[in-house]
């Protein structure tokens, strides 16, 4: 399978690290980004190729691996799957929007292609899953952050968001793409949380689901990408195993 990445920043490079193996019959190879040069570092790592213009890169992959921003899915993401080709989309905010999400699946159907979406930076997605075949009552989300990582200077804690995901993603589109895939998974518009905290070093999410299976509560202390303070270093390994897993013929989990 041949893989390009759209968008050469923390989770890119996390990915291209630690996927230097090409025994998985997964070959990373196409690299774009609207900085050129971090493609070309990337290429260069990897033994691949940087292009400038991304049709280049997608009439030559079976699968993009967006790791960009929900912008580039909105430019993008159709005509990826309209090529026929499989994506996996990092930037699930940009699927919050039920037109959008509809036109990309519709897409996806008419040219037998795929959207992955992986659980990035939160645990529990594969209960919700289990759960959504019964009835999933309410979901919650609380997200505290150190300053660093919202681009925030404060002393003390502060609720910077207290609402519906749908309206977080627009208003953190690069911070909380994990109430994106939770409000997907469950169908429900899920109640987000954003604290920002200076007495915490790591990016914590606690997710809370209720529905007709019982209850369950994960919660997840994520180490910050050191590129990126944002962005946590499991939602790099989600989309390293989902790829992974694409090839592989004993799948667990949900
Ligand atoms: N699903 C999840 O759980 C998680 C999702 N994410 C999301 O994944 C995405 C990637 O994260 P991360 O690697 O940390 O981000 P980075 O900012 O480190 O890297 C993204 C790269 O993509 C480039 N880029 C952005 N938009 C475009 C575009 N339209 N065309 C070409 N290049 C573009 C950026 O350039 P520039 O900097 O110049 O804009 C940057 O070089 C983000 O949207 C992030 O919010 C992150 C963590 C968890
Ligand atoms: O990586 C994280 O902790 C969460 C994040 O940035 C996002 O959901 O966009």
């Amino acid at each position: 399978m041949i893989v390009g990445i759209l968008g050469c920043g923390a989770i890119a490079s996390i990915i291209v690290n630690n996927f230097l193996s090409k025994d998985s019959g997964i070959d990373i190879k196409y690299f774009y980004d609207h900085d050129m040069e971090k493609a070309e570092n990337l290429a260069t790592i990897s033994d691949g190729i940087a292009v400038l213009d991304i049709d280049d890169m997608i009439d030559n992959v079976d699968l993009v691996l967006e790791a960009a921003s929900p912008i580039s899915v909105e430019k993008f993401g159709l005509k990826v799957l309209k090529k026929g080709k499989n994506i996996i989309i990092m930037s699930i905010g940009a699927l919050m929007d039920n037109k959008f999400r509809d036109r990309m699946i519709e897409a996806a159907t008419n040219n037998d292609a795929k959207i992955f979406a992986p659980s990035g930076a939160i645990v529990g997605l594969d209960g919700i899953k289990a759960a959504s075949i019964g009835k999933i009552i309410k979901a919650t989300l609380t997200t505290r952050k150190p300053p660093r990582s919202l681009g925030k200077l404060v002393d003390e804690e502060e609720i910077l968001y207290e609402g519906k995901a749908s309206e977080a993603v627009k208003i953190f589109p690069v911070n909380i793409n994990v109430a994106a895939a939770l409000s997907i998974a469950c169908n429900l518009d899920v109640d987000v949380k954003i604290i920002v905290d200076p007495k915490v070093d790591k990016n914590v999410h606690e997710v809370i689901v209720e529905g007709d299976f019982g209850q369950f509560k994960t919660r997840t202390e994520n180490l910050p990408c050191e590129v990126n303070p944002k962005t946590s270093m499991l939602a790099a390994y989600s989309a390293i195993k989902l790829l992974k897993s694409l090839n592989e013929n004993f799948i667990m989990g949900t």
